[in-house]
C-alpha cells in the first residue's frame, strides 16, 4: 500500500499534489514523489522519508506544469530505504513514461527475465513497479500506430499489460504529450478513486489511491475505477474509459478497511468510517460470547486506526469508553516502519498511559489487527504496569495467519505472530488474560453491508487463498527464503536495515555480455 495522486488540471499542479500527498502519507513514509509537466516536458523530485522532508520551496518551484502524479511509498519489494527505487519511475521510450505504482506483483521475477531476453530492457533496480512500467512501455510500443499513438493504442496497451502481470497494481501514468492514464488490476485489490473539479475552464480530474485528497483540494468523488478498467485523460482534459481485463470481478482488499485506509476515505462505495463501525459492533457480539460484559470496567483503543470500532463496541456492551493512551502526534505509523526493532521503540514513544483509567480495572484493549504482535505486546505490558486488574484484548480483525503478496510487507509466516498458534497461546504471548479475535464472515459483513456488490474480497492474510491463482507454497517460500538472506550489499549494514532490505522477492538483475544470448 503505497499512496498514488494523477492529476490534469487548468492551473499549475505542484501544490495540489503535495497537499494530495500530505493527506495519503499513512499509505507510506519511506519515500515520497511528485512529478509534474509542461508541454511534454517531465520535472520530477523524489527522495526518501516523509512528504514534509522530501520538498522544499526550491523543488516545489521546480515542479512547473497543469499535470502530473505522485506517489508516496511503502515498499515491498527491493528494499526500504533505497532512493533508486522510489517513485515515480521514468522510462524515455515510447514516448516518454513517468509512473506511480501501489501494490505488488507476483511475477516480476519472470516479467523481468522477459523484459531482458524478449524485449530488450534493462531494469535497473528490484523494484517491481519499474517492472510494471517497462511492460507497459512495451505494449505502448506494440500498440502504437508508427509515431502516433491513441485512445484505443492506450487502452490495447492496458489490456496487454493485463494479460502479462500478475498481483496488485493500481497505477496512474504520465504519456509525456498525450495525457494522465490510470488503471487497476482485474480483481481491484488496490483502489483507485475518480475525481472532478468543475471550473469555468472546463472540468479537472484527479485519481487518488483514496478519496480524503479529493474532499480536502475541493473534487467531487465521481467513482471508482472499475476493476481491470482504464482512466484516461487527455491534455485538453477529456475523460474516457474503457474496460481492458478479459475477466474482471471486484475483490478489494479487506485489510484496507481494517487499518490501511484514513477512516474518513470512501473506497468502493464504502465508508471506511462506517464499516469500522460495524467490525466494532460484530466484534462486541463475539465478546459477549466469551467475557461476561460485566466484567469489563472499561473499553480503551489503541489509537489510531482502532477508535471508530472500539467506540462501537463500547456503546454495544454498553460499557465506558475511555482514551486510556495518549498518543504522540509526530510519530508514524508504527506497523509500516521497516525494520522490527524500529517499530518496538516506536511503539513506546507514541502512547503513553493514562494512568486513572488503567488503575484497579478490568480494561478491554481493543486494536484493528494484531500483525507481529508488536503493538499489543507492548500496549498490554503497559496497562499492568498502569496498574490494571485484568488486561483482556479483542482485535477487529482476524488472526493474520499469511503472508501478503498484494501490497503490505508482511511476506513471512515466521514473522506474524498468529501463524501456528492457537489464540491462547497468542493470548499467553501478548500477555492478556483473555484474547478475543474476530470472525472472518463477521469482519466481510461489516464491509459488504456498506456495499453489497463488493461480492469477493482479498483476505489472503486472514485465509491463505490469493485470488490472483498464481501464489502457492513454492512461491511462499521462494519470497521467505529471499527475505531470510542476507543479501551480500547489506553485509555491513544494522540489523535494522538488513531486515528492512529485500522486503519480498529479490529479482535478480541481468546484465548482458557480448556472445550471450
Ligand atoms: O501487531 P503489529 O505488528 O504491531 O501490527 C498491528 C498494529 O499496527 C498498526 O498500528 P500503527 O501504529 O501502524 O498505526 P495506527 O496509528 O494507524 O493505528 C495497527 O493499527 C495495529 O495497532
Ligand atoms: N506498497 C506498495 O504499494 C509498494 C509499491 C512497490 N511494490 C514498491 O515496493 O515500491
Ligand atoms: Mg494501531
Amino acid at each position: 500500500m503505497c499512496g498514488i495522486i494523477g492529476v490534469v488540471a487548468s492551473t499549475p499542479v505542484n501544490q495540489l499534489l503535495y497537499d494530495g500527498l500530505m493527506v495519503l502519507q499513512h499509505r507510506g513514509q519511506d519515500a515520497a514523489g511528485i512529478s509534474t509537466a509542461e508541454g511534454s516536458t517531465f520535472h520530477m523530485h523524489k527522495g526518501p522519508g516523509l512528504v514534509r522532508d522530501v520538498f522544499r520551496t526550491r523543488n516545489m518551484r521546480a515542479l512547473p506544469g497543469n499535470w502530473g502524479i505522485a506517489h508516496c511509498r511503502y515498499p515491498t519489494a527491493g528494499s526500504a530505504y533505497n532512493f533508486a527505487e522510489a517513485q515515480p519511475f521514468y522510462v524515455n521510450s515510447p514516448f516518454g513514461l513517468m509512473l506511480a505504482h501501489n501494490g505488488n506483483l507476483t511475477n516480476a521475477e519472470e516479467l523481468k527475465q522477459q523484459l531482458f531476453k524478449l524485449d530488450l530492457r534493462h531494469i535497473n533496480t528490484n523494484s517491481d513497479s519499474e517492472v510494471l512500467l517497462n511492460v507497459l512501455a512495451h505494449e505502448l510500443q506494440r500498440a502504437a500506430r508508427g509515431t502516433v499513438l491513441d485512445q484505443d493504442a492506450i487502452f490495447t496497451a492496458v489490456r496487454g499489460v493485463h494479460k502479462r502481470v500478475r498481483g496488485a497494481y493500481a497505477v496512474v501514468v504520465m504519456i509525456a504529450g498525450y495525457g494522465l492514464l490510470a488503471f487497476r488490476d482485474p480483481f481491484g485489490i488496490r483502489p483507485l478513486v475518480l475525481g472532478k473539479n468543475v471550473t469555468p475552464e472546463g472540468n479537472e480530474w484527479m485519481l487518488a489511491s483514496e478519496s480524503v485528497p479529493l474532499d480536502t483540494l475541493g473534487f467531487e468523488r465521481v467513482d471508482d475505477a472499475a476493476p481491470g478498467e482504464a482512466v484516461f485523460v487527455d491534455l485538453d482534459r477529456n475523460m474516457v474509459r474503457k474496460q481492458c481485463a478479459e475477466t474482471h470481478a471486484l475483490s478489494p482488499c479487506l485489510f484496507e478497511y481494517v487499518y490501511l485506509a484514513r477512516p474518513d476515505s470512501m473506497l468502493d462505495d464504502v465508508s471506511v468510517y462506517e464499516t469500522r463501525l460495524r467490525m466494532g459492533e460484530a466484534l462486541a457480539a463475539k465478546v459477549r460470547k466469551i467475557i461476561d460484559p460485566a466484567e469489563i470496567d472499561v473499553v480503551i483503543p489503541i489509537p489510531d486506526s482502532s477508535r471508530p470500532a472500539a467506540l462501537q463496541m463500547a456503546q454495544a456492551l454498553g460499557i465506558p469508553f475511555r482514551e486510556g493512551f495518549v498518543k504522540n502526534r509526530y510519530i508514524g505509523r508504527t506497523f509500516i516502519m521497516p525494520g522490527q526493532s524500529t517499530r518496538k521503540k516506536s511503539v513506546r514513544q507514541k502512547l503513553n498511559t493514562v494512568g486513572q483509567e488503567f488503575a484497579g480495572k478490568n480494561v478491554m484493549l481493543v486494536d484493528d489487527s494484531i500483525v507481529r504482535g508488536t503493538t499489543s505486546h507492548e500496549i498490554v505490558e503497559m496497562a499492568r504496569a498502569a496498574g490494571a486488574k485484568k488486561v483482556y484484548f479483542a482485535s477487529a480483525s482476524p488472526p493474520v495467519r499469511f503472508p501478503n503478496v498484494y501490497g503490505i510487507d508482511m511476506p513471512t509466516r515466521g514473522e506474524l505472530i498468529a501463524t501456528g498458534r492457537t489464540d491462547a497461546q497468542i493470548a499467553a504471548l501478548i500477555g492478556a488474560d483473555e484474547l478475543v479475535y474476530q470472525d472472518l464472515e463477521a469482519l466481510e459483513e461489516s464491509v459488504r453491508a456498506c456495499n453489497p456488490n463488493i461480492t469477493g474480497f482479498d483476505a489472503s492474510c486472514f485465509t491463505g487463498n490469493y485470488i490472483t491463482g498464481d501464489v502457492d507454497a513454492a512461491y511462499l517460500d521462494a519470497i521467505e527464503q529471499s527475505r531470510n538472506q542476507k543479501p551480500a550489499a547489506q553485509q555491513n549494514a544494522s540489523e535494522d536495515d538488513d531486515e528492512a532490505g529485500n522486503t519480498a522477492q529479490q529479482i535478480e538483475m541481468f546484465v548482458r555480455r557480448p556472445g550471450q544470448e
